[in-house]
């Protein structure tokens, strides 16, 4: 393969999904799919968005031509209410006041598919929040930051200042797996840590 050529595409909008693969040596082209990312009724939080997940992925195939396509999806789960992207600053600081004080569940998966076929896993990272005053809210929703993250934060960024356990995986949290990640690609013949040792 020519040094230029992408290893894999990634059928996503997402930046920080972009990075967490390049952080594995991987020449990656992207490009934001649409799916309809509406729950089932009754559908669990983890079924969710594993089946968005394989869906951003199916939904990328045109576009990857023979390389291995990726696909993912981020959401919170607040005692069984699924919490995406808030619409609008007013549910953005609502749900960061639901979130503060308590736990939640933040569920990521990513699929894979390439020569072994489509695969997917689910990880399920647990996060305590401290609790956030309305007057909180409003200034971190005035950074920019919670607008396009699941919940209304970003524990990669600003948004750690209120976190106060982590029980999982960091870049799950962030939009995607590493580890899980890598052994997906791996058994699609992508094995990054090799391409890291490498250069
Ligand atoms: C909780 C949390 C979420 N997020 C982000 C990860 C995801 O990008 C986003 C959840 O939305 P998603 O719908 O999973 O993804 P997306 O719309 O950003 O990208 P695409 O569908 O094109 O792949 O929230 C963080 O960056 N940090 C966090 O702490």
């Amino acid at each position: 393969m020519a040094a230029e050529e992408p290893h894999l595409h990634l059928a996503s909008a997402s930046p920080r999904r972009r990075e967490i693969l390049e952080r594995l040596g991987l020449r990656v082209r992207a490009e934001a799919t649409e799916v309809d990312e509406t729950p089932r009724a009754g559908e669990a939080p983890a079924t969710f968005v594993e089946r968005l997940a394989r869906e951003k992925c199916q939904a990328g195939y045109a576009a990857a031509g023979e390389l291995p396509v990726l696909g993912a999806d981020t959401a919170i789960d607040l005692e069984g209410a699924i919490l995406g992207k808030p619409a609008d600053r007013a549910e953005g600081l609502t749900m960061l006041q639901r979130l503060g004080g308590r736990s939640h569940y933040v569920h990521t998966a990513v699929a894979v598919a390439g020569p072994a076929g489509l695969e997917s896993r689910c990880v399920t990272t647990e996060v305590s929040l401290v609790p956030i005053s309305a007057e909180e809210a409003a200034a971190y929703w005035a950074s920019g930051e919670p607008v396009d993250k699941a919940g209304g934060y970003a524990i990669q960024g600003r948004g750690e200042v209120f976190v106060e356990r982590i029980s999982g995986s960091c870049s799950a949290v962030a939009g995607l797996p590493l580890q899980v990640t890598a052994e997906l690609l791996a058994r699609q013949g992508l094995a990054p840590w090799k391409e890291v040792r490498g250069e």
